[in-house]
């Protein structure tokens, strides 16, 4: 018996982005058509200046395109008010970035509970912290914590109001390979244990190893989609 197809989350049409800078337009996202489907992992890779943040920021409401259309699920995102897409990203988006952006004074449980006294549905902080393997540091404040631990705190605020989606720029940006890995680990674990749909945005080529598919965009427009054969466990990367 065939399963039913999975629904998308996301559906781009023909989607541009254009700055303009003084007299100069950079044409950051050039017509760009995508479907992320239900629960999967996407690594999106390209050169830099390729447009890599814009679509992400685009996709988690944190920017609008010039033309073109997303779709989450069946809310038309171009066409929310500013309101409506304040509560989508509150609900339904996790982000994580390069910086790790915590609160230095406040404790890691307390960084995500910041985000969980407000959810609809939130994970219990201790449990937001297990699944990134830092239960046992919830009372540690920031500058306690290492670079890769700071950065799965803030994996663990990302995903502790349940969302849909988690987005990541570059989130082992600022780690060194061992530590990335950890990082690379955690997020897997939440996208195969809860079912978190998850884009990671790296200019690091060996971690598209770990993705269901591989986006690569060039120049604002999507140069090749590539789906994994099979994919690598974190811990086996290289690079
Ligand atoms: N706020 C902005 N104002 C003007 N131009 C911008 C702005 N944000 C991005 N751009 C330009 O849009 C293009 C795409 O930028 P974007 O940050 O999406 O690329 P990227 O692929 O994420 O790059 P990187 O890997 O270096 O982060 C670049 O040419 C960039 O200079």
């Amino acid at each position: 018996m065939s399963s039913p197809t999975p629904a998308a989350v996301f559906r781009t049409i023909d989607l541009t982005k254009t700055y303009q800078m003084g007299e100069v337009q950079v044409r950051a996202l050039r017509g760009v058509n995508l479907e992320l489907i239900e629960g999967e992992f996407v690594v999106l890779l390209g050169a830099s200046g390729s447009g890599k943040s814009t679509l992400l920021n685009i996709l988690g409401g944190l920017d609008t395109p010039t033309s073109g259309q997303v779709f989450y699920l069946d809310t038309n995102l171009t066409a929310s008010e500013d309101a409506e897409l304040t509560r989508y990203r509150r609900d339904h988006v996790g982000f994580v970035f390069q910086f790790y952006n915590l609160i230095p004074s406040l404790t890691a449980k307390e960084n995500i509970e910041l985000i969980t006294e407000i959810a609809v549905s939130p994970l219990e902080p201790l449990d937001a912290l297990e699944i990134v393997g830092l239960r046992d540091r919830a009372n540690h404040f920031p500058a306690q914590l290492s670079g890769g631990e700071q950065q799965r705190v803030a994996i663990a605020r990302a995903i502790a109001k349940n969302p849909k989606v988690l987005l990541c720029d570059e989130p082992t940006g600022a780690l060194d390979v061992h530590t990335g890995i950890v990082v690379l680990e955690a997020i897997a674990r939440i996208n195969r244990e809860l079912g978190t749909t998850t884009a990671v945005i790296t200019h690091n080529a060996s971690i598209a190893n770990m993705a269901d598919r591989v986006i690569a965009l060039s120049d604002g427009q999507i140069a090749s989609v590539d789906r994994n054969a099979s994919k690598v466990n974190a811990a086996d990367l290289q690079w």
